[in-house]
């Protein structure tokens, strides 16, 4: 049976950065599994890579065919932005496996609706002091930073990913990303030992 591998942490955590070398791995051979967002693309993303971009009437249409496996929506700073995981015909798990980025509450939603034989967490952590450095790093590159929604995440992070929601996910271990290719090759010995 093909896996989900599923990589969760708080923002800023590196989430993205170890996706992309994750998914260079011709070795793992994992398949991309792309979410959905109405928020708007960033400098430096590309439609499709780290996710769909997509409006209010995809998202209804996904809902209205029973194709919607999980959406949450944020109160940003710029607005409502909602992230959604649709049944699009991406994912075959009797033959492969895949690589997805999530929350908490997403990874839930998937594993009940996969299965628990399928969805494999990775949960990824970062000092909080380094990853602030990290995200205003990350910020000052944009065209235009957007500070205010940047630390508003850093706080909702707090409790979105607590102790007590970390345990209450099931969530049994945690990578490190302090050196970044440290971090990726754990991670690669972890999936190599339960692909
Ligand atoms: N080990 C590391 N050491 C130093 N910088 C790192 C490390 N890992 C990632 N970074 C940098 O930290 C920033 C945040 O990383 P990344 O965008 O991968 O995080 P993310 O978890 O996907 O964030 P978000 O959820 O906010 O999109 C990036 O600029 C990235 O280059």
């Amino acid at each position: 049976m093909g896996k989900i591998f599923y990589i969760m942490g708080k923002s800023s955590s590196g989430k993205d950065s170890i996706y992309r070398q994750l998914e260079k791995d011709q070795e793992l051979g994992l398949k991309r599994l792309v979410i959905y967002t109405t928020r708007p693309i960033r400098d430096g993303e590309e439609n499709g890579r780290e996710y769909f971009f997509a409006d209010e009437n995809k998202l209804k249409e996904f809902r209205r065919n029973g194709k919607l496996i999980e959406a949450r929506t944020y109160q940003t700073v710029y607005g409502p932005w909602t992230y959604f995981t649709a049944d699009d015909g991406q994912v075959s798990v009797g033959n492969d496996n895949y690589l997805g980025i999530g929350t908490l509450e997403s990874f839930v939603r998937l594993r009940e609706y996969y299965g628990n034989e399928v969805m494999w967490p990775v949960y990824i952590e970062v000092e909080d002091g380094e990853r602030l450095e990290r995200a205003l790093a990350r910020e000052k590159t944009q065209e235009v930073p957007k500070y205010e929604e940047m630390c508003r995440r850093f706080l909702a992070d707090q409790n979105d990913f607590s102790e007590e929601n970390i345990l209450k996910a099931g969530i049994w271990k945690r990578f490190e990303n302090h050196n970044l290719d440290e971090c990726v090759k754990e991670i690669v010995n972890y999936i190599k030992s339960v692909q």
